[in-house]
C-alpha cells in the first residue's frame, strides 16, 4: 500500500521493532526484530549498534554515490527516528560504504523533470532529514571517507563532530552555485554556524569545494586522519563525547541550534513553494540538465 513520506514518518515511531524496507517510494514491514539484535538493514544503510557502548554507526550503501533521493532520505529518516526513540542510543557515526564518496549529495534525477507534486514531496524529505539530525539528542559524527558535496555536506555539517580521510582526491563544501542553483537559508546557516560568515559567503557565491587540507584549516571539518583510521578516530571522540555530562551537552546543543531549526519549522510550507517555484523554472532545468551532462562528459 502506497503511504505518503509524512504518513510514514508519522508511523514510524509505533514501529520500533519492525525491520523497515522503502523501494520506491513504499513502506514493507516484516516482524524481525531491529532493537533485540545489534545490527538492522533496509535496503541502502546498514546500522551496526553496538548495545554496551551505546554507539550506532550508519553505513550507507546506496550505489553509485550515496545521492540522497526521496527513498534513501526516506530510509534515512525512519532509521534516525527509531535510534532517536531508543534509549540504549546515544551516539551516532555516520559513514559511506560506497567507495570514494560519503555523499554526492541530493540526488539531481529528483530535481529534474519531474512534477511540483513530487518536487515539494522530495523537499519535505530533505528538510525532515536535517531537522532530525541537526536537531538530535544523540551525539553524532560525520565519519567523512570520501567527497562530500553540497547536499553530502550539509549531512555532515548537521553533525557534532567531523573526521575526514586526508586524501586530496577528495572534496566536502555546498558547491550548489555551480549547478546554477541556490544553496537555501538553512543549509547557509548550518554553515555560517559551522565555519562563520566570511567563510560562507565566499564559499558559497563561488560553489567552492575544498580539498581536506583546506576544508580542515577554514573549520568546515575538524579532524584529518589516514584513511583507513576515520572510523577508529571517530569511535575514539565518540567517547570522549560521551563522556559528558548528557543532560548539560544536550540543552548547550539545542541553545546553539535551536533558532536556526525554529527558523525552518516555522516556515517549511513556505519554504517548499520556494524550492518548488525555483527548480521548476526551465532556465534552472536547463542549468541541472548541462550540470549532468557535464558530469557524464567528465566520466568518457
Ligand atoms: C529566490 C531564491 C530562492 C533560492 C532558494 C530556493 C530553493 C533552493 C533550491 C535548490 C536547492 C538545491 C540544493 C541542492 C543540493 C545538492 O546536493 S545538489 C547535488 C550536488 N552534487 C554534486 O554536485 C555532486 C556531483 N557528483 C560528483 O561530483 C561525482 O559524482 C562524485 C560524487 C565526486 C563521485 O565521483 P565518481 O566516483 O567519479 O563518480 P561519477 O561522477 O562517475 O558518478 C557515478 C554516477 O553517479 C551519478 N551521480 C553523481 N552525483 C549524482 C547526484 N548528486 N545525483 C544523481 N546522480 C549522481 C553520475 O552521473 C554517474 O552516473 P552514470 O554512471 O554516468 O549514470
Amino acid at each position: 500500500q502506497k503511504l505518503t513520506f509524512s504518513l510514514k514518518i508519522a508511523i514510524s515511531s509505533s514501529l520500533s521493532k519492525i525491520h523497515l524496507n522503502v523501494s520506491h517510494g513504499r513502506l514493507c514491514a516484516s516482524s524481525t526484530s531491529f532493537s533485540q539484535r545489534n545490527n538492522s538493514s533496509s535496503a541502502n544503510l546498514k546500522v551496526d549498534h553496538d548495545q554496551t557502548t551505546g554507539v550506532a554507526v550508519m553505513h550507507m550503501q546506496s550505489p553509485p554515490v550515496n545521492s540522497l533521493s526521496l527513498d534513501f532520505l526516506t530510509e534515512i529518516c525512519i532509521t534516525l527516528e527509531k535510534l532517536e526513540m531508543d534509549k540504549g542510543c546515544r551516539g551516532l557515526i555516520i559513514t559511506s560504504s560506497q567507495p570514494k564518496v560519503f555523499s554526492a549529495g541530493l540526488d539531481i534525477l529528483e530535481m529534474y523533470g519531474k512534477s511540483p507534486e513530487r518536487c515539494g514531496e522530495f523537499w519535505k524529505a530533505v528538510q525532515e532529514m536535517w531537522l532530525k539530525l541537526y536537531g538530535s539528542n544523540m551525539v553524532t559524527i560525520a565519519a567523512i571517507n570520501g567527497s562530500s558535496p553540497a547536499g553530502g555536506c550539509l549531512m555532515s555539517i548537521t553533525c557534532d563532530y567531523r573526521i575526514m580521510a586526508d586524501n586530496p582526491r577528495y572534496s566536502i563544501g555546498l558547491n550548489e552555485t555551480m549547478l546554477g542553483i541556490v544553496a537555501p537559508f538553512w543549509f547557509k546557516e548550518t554553515m555560517v554556524n559551522t565555519v562563520g560568515h566570511r567563510n560562507t559567503e565566499i564559499s558559497l557565491e563561488l560553489g567552492l569545494l575544498y580539498k581536506p587540507a583546506e576544508a580542515l584549516n577554514i573549520g568546515l571539518v575538524d579532524q584529518l586522519v589516514p584513511e583507513d583510521q576515520v572510523l577508529s578516530a571517530a569511535t575514539q571522540t565518540m567517547t570522549k563525547w560521551l563522556a559528558i555530562p548528557e543532560h548539560a551537552r544536550q540543552i548547550t546543543k539545542s541553545m546553539m541550534r535551536k533558532s536556526t531549526i525554529e527558523k525552518l519549522r516555522s516556515n517549511r510550507e513556505a519554504d517548499i513553494q520556494n524550492f518548488v517555484n525555483f527548480i521548476t523554472k526551465e532556465s534552472i532545468q536547463k542549468s541541472l540538465r548541462m550540470y549532468m551532462e557535464m558530469l557524464k562528459q567528465k566520466k568518457a
